[in-house]
């Protein structure tokens, strides 16, 4: 079994990842993500975020360089379950009920059952009432929370998403930044999320990183040294507001930079 109670460090060095065919989505990066860090990873559609991720989480080989987590590749970490994702289309199985989907993911990373959590994770991604429903009569949001409460379920040493709250509507996605987070950030855990709201991000980061247009690059790497937790009252601060305009002004300016190198 895993021990999933340490915190993970992420290094990327030289990372590149070409496809086959020569389009390259993520330029030569190096980066570390620190242990029990919340990384936001925003930039322009199409520029590589989901790669990178997938790189991180060994779904992907890099073309150069190499992704270390304390010392172990990815492929390695995610055989010890340390490693947790849940990406923009969440990928449970139809013929299982939420609930059986949610608790499937112990049994993968060869955890024992743990009943009073995986009822706890459901009732906090709001999904009490639906525990024996299957996927296909949710709605894509709550399908997207199931697969959260998923990704919970290992209590994992790294948490990988991929626009998690992409299907839902802007009041709950709100709600989801504010209340999903304590669930693993007391715990240590090292997150990166990709997203394309600068709101969610601000709310749920420590650390912001802005990606250039394909072929991802860093464009601004943003400290978000806010107290949590971060609600309504501080989401209305000028401190917040600064942080939200700091990033859209890199977002913008990394497009500006790359303009000439995109229409090529
Ligand atoms: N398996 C693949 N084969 C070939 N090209 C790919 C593959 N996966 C992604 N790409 C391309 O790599 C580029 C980056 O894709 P990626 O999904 O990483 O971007 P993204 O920043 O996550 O986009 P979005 O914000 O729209 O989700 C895109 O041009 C995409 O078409």
């Amino acid at each position: 079994m895993a021990d999933t109670d340490g915190r993970a460090r992420i290094v990327c060095t030289g990372l590149s990842k070409a496809f086959p065919g020569g389009l390259r989505a993520v330029a030569p990066l190096d980066v570390t993500f620190d242990a029990g860090a919340t990384t936001a990873l925003v930039g322009p559609s199409g520029c590589g975020k989901s790669t990178l991720l997938r790189l991180i989480a060994g779904l992907e080989e890099p073309s150069e360089g190499e992704v270390r987590i304390d010392n172990l590749t990815p492929a390695r970490q995610r055989s010890r379950g340390a490693i947790s994702v849940a990406f923009q289309d969440p990928s449970l199985l139809p013929w299982l009920t939420v609930r059986a989907n949610v608790a499937l993911a112990r049994k993968l990373a060869r955890q024992p059952p743990d009943p009073v959590l995986v009822e706890d994770l459901i009732g906090l991604v709001g999904l009490s009432g639906s525990e024996d429903t299957r996927p296909a009569a949710l709605s894509g949001g709550m399908r997207q929370r199931a697969a959260i409460a998923r990704a919970l379920a290992t209590r994992p040493q790294i948490l990988l998403l991929d626009e998690p709250f992409g299907a839902v509507d802007e009041l709950t996605r709100r709600q989801l930044a504010r209340d999903l987070p304590p669930l693993w950030q007391p715990r240590g855990t090292t997150t990166l999320l990709v997203t394309h709201s600068i709101h969610e991000a601000v709310t749920l980061a420590d650390r912001i990183l802005v990606l250039s247009p394909r072929p991802a690059r860093i464009v601004a790497d943003i400290a978000v040294p806010l107290p949590r937790p971060r609600g309504p009252e501080m989401t209305d601060s000028a401190e917040f507001r600064a942080l939200v305009t700091r990033t859209s002004e890199a977002l913008a300016q990394g497009d500006a930079d790359n303009a000439p190198m995109a229409a090529q």
